[in-house]
């Protein structure tokens, strides 16, 4: 059997995805989708830290939050991603995986924080971390986050797991005409002001030569053929 391409990979989970066809939350059936698709990569013994958004919760509660200063919805935001991670490390207890959620902001009652050679200890021991409340300040996003704890913990790619199959030269739920590039490189797709990251998580992944791999999170079987260092999705390079 062909080894995966990787040792330690960055997964960055989208938060939107995770509602599945519902109008925000999480939605079952998906979450246990998700979990199932990581379940299959970590049992290869790729090493598996993954950064959780909250843009599921957030848009519950984005009505509610008009007109409110952005640092506090930023920081709702983050304690969505809270919420999610504790949902995500749960069903991957059910699937027999064990993992770690670390959150970017205290809340030590409810989970531990972040504190990076624990974090590569667990790593090292075989346990997936999840890395909660984004990088820990407003004004940022979960992208930078992955990007911020890929470097931190010496993943050897950022994946990001998303809505849409790749990067497109313009948003493909808005252009229809738009089309897929097999690769990219970070400074192309900061000049072309491509929307699928922002563009503080490609300068620091650019920074630091940390790959980002773009592929989509619904599709059955693209988090393995990715790890199998197989065609599928975007590359963005130096
Ligand atoms: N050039 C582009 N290529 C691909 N997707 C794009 C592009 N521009 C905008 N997008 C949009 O960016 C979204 C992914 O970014 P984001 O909203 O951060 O999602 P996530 O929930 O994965 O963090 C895609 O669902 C897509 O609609
Ligand atoms: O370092 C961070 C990470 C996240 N957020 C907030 O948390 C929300 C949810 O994260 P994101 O939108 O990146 O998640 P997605 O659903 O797109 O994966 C963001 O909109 C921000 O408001 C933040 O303020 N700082």
């Amino acid at each position: 059997m062909s080894k995966p391409a990787y040792k330690r990979v960055l997964l960055k989970l989208s938060g939107e995805a995770l509602m599945g066809d519902d109008p925000y939350g999480i939605n079952r059936g998906t979450i246990e989708r998700m979990v199932a698709d990581v379940a299959e990569v970590a049992k290869m013994g790729v090493e598996l830290a993954i950064v959780i958004g909250g843009g599921n919760i957030f848009r519950g509660v984005a009505p509610g939050a008009q007109g409110m200063d952005r640092a506090t919805a930023d920081y709702m935001g983050m304690l969505a991603t809270v919420m999610n991670a504790l949902a995500l490390a749960d069903a991957m207890r059910h699937v027999g995986i064990t993992a770690r959620v670390m959150s970017a902001i205290g809340i030590e009652q409810v989970v531990e924080p972040y504190v990076r050679p624990k974090a590569l200890q667990y790593l090292e021991e075989g346990k997936v971390v999840v890395f909660a409340a984004g990088t820990g300040n407003p004004f940022f996003t979960t992208d930078t986050a992955a990007a911020l704890r890929g470097s931190e913990v010496s993943a050897e790619i950022v994946l990001k797991a998303t809505k849409v199959d790749g990067v497109y030269t313009a948003d493909p739920k808005k252009d229809p005409h738009a089309t897929l590039f097999h690769s990219i490189t970070f400074d192309e797709a900061i000049a072309k002001h491509l929307q699928v990251m922002d563009a503080t998580a490609f300068a620091l992944c650019r920074d630091q030569k940390l790959p980002i791999k773009v592929f989509s999170i619904t599709k059955p079987g693209a988090l393995m053929r990715v790890v199998m260092g197989e065609d599928e999705g975007t590359l963005v390079h130096v």
